[in-house]
């Protein structure tokens, strides 16, 4: 109620870009008064991992996105190095059980509401994104990606089977081939090589060019009726859409007994680990 209010006050503000952040800010959205897009904003330091919280706010981001009418969705995020370091690994380490489900429950909502979002979404990827963060990248629509970064789906590589809803996104942004390749191989491509292969469409210099990179592609749909411009995308959604909605509990007791298998564990406990030393190693 308290929001709706503080939204409502907002949205009269003659500024050129409005804030609608919520309070916890591990997301932020910025409304172009000129433009009417929201930049949606990752905002959880150091590497935006996506932990419950996140997910949730995210969650709830979009949906506020949506529900202002805004032009379009660009995601990005505060950090300048990394786009989002993908799932936290915190919460799949030794994980508290109802926190384990309900972060893969928000981590499926979250893949709903973009994949399926009435608004043309675009991301401007100005850090690494992997896995999850790859995730994030792909369900949006156009791309664009800073140079000397990674991105891919790279579960396979730990050990993990890429849920469907990677599959997806791939199959929409890349040949067959190249998808069931890369996916099955836990491929990692630096800025160039996704360039290459079309996983990303463009890539520009700073985090800036990226924006207005995102901006131009929102703008192509500027005389396109929104309406049919939805359906259509929806039409095109559909068939997966409807096929994650039957998978989807299997989905996520499939990824509880997996997370929850012993010699998963102890994966994740070295991987982590190796995360940590890296950091200690550069110290030195
Ligand atoms: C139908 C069947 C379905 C079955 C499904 C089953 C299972 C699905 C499994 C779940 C799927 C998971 C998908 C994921 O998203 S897993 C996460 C994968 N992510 C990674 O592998 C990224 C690892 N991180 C990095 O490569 C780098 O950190 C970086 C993102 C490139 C950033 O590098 P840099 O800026 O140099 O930062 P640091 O490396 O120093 O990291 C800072 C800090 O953060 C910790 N950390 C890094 N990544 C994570 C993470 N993902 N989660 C939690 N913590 C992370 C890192 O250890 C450092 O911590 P300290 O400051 O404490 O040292």
């Amino acid at each position: 109620m308290m929001r709706s209010k503080f939204l409502s006050l907002l949205i009269r503000a003659p500024s050129v870009c409005r804030s609608m952040s919520t309070a916890t800010k591990l997301t932020t959205i910025d409304v172009n008064d000129k433009t009417g897009i929201a930049t949606l904003t990752l905002n959880r330091s150091p590497i935006n991992a996506l932990n419950v919280e996140l997910l949730q706010d995210l969650n709830e981001s979009i949906k506020e996105i949506e529900d202002n009418k805004s032009r379009g969705l660009i995601l990005t995020s505060s950090n300048d190095k990394v786009f989002s370091a993908g799932l936290d690994l915190n919460e799949m380490y030794r994980p508290d059980k109802d926190r384990a489900r309900l972060l893969w429950i928000k981590l499926q909502d979250v893949w709903l509401a973009l994949y399926s979002c009435d608004l043309p979404t675009a991301a401007a990827i100005n850090g690494y994104a992997p896995a999850g963060g790859c995730l994030l990248a792909t369900v949006c629509e156009y791309r664009v990606m800073l140079p000397k970064c990674r991105i891919g789906f790279n579960e396979t590589q730990l050990g993990i089977v890429p849920p469907i809803f990677c599959m997806f996104n791939f199959l929409n942004v890349l040949p067959r081939r190249v998808a069931e390749r890369s996916l099955s191989q836990g491929q990692m491509f630096t800025t160039e090589q996704a360039l290459q292969i079309g996983l990303v469409d463009d890539v520009v210099s700073s985090k800036g060019e990226a924006l207005d990179k995102c901006t131009k592609f929102i703008d192509t749909f500027a005389k396109v009726n929104p309406l049919a411009r939805s359906l259509a995308k929806q039409q095109f959604r559909a068939a997966d859409l409807q096929r994650f909605q039957t998978e989807r509990a299997k989905d996520l007791e499939s990824f509880l007994a997996f997370i929850n298998h012993p010699q998963m564990q102890e994966g994740l406990g070295i991987y982590l680990n190796s995360l940590k030393k890296k950091q200690q190693l550069n110290a030195v």
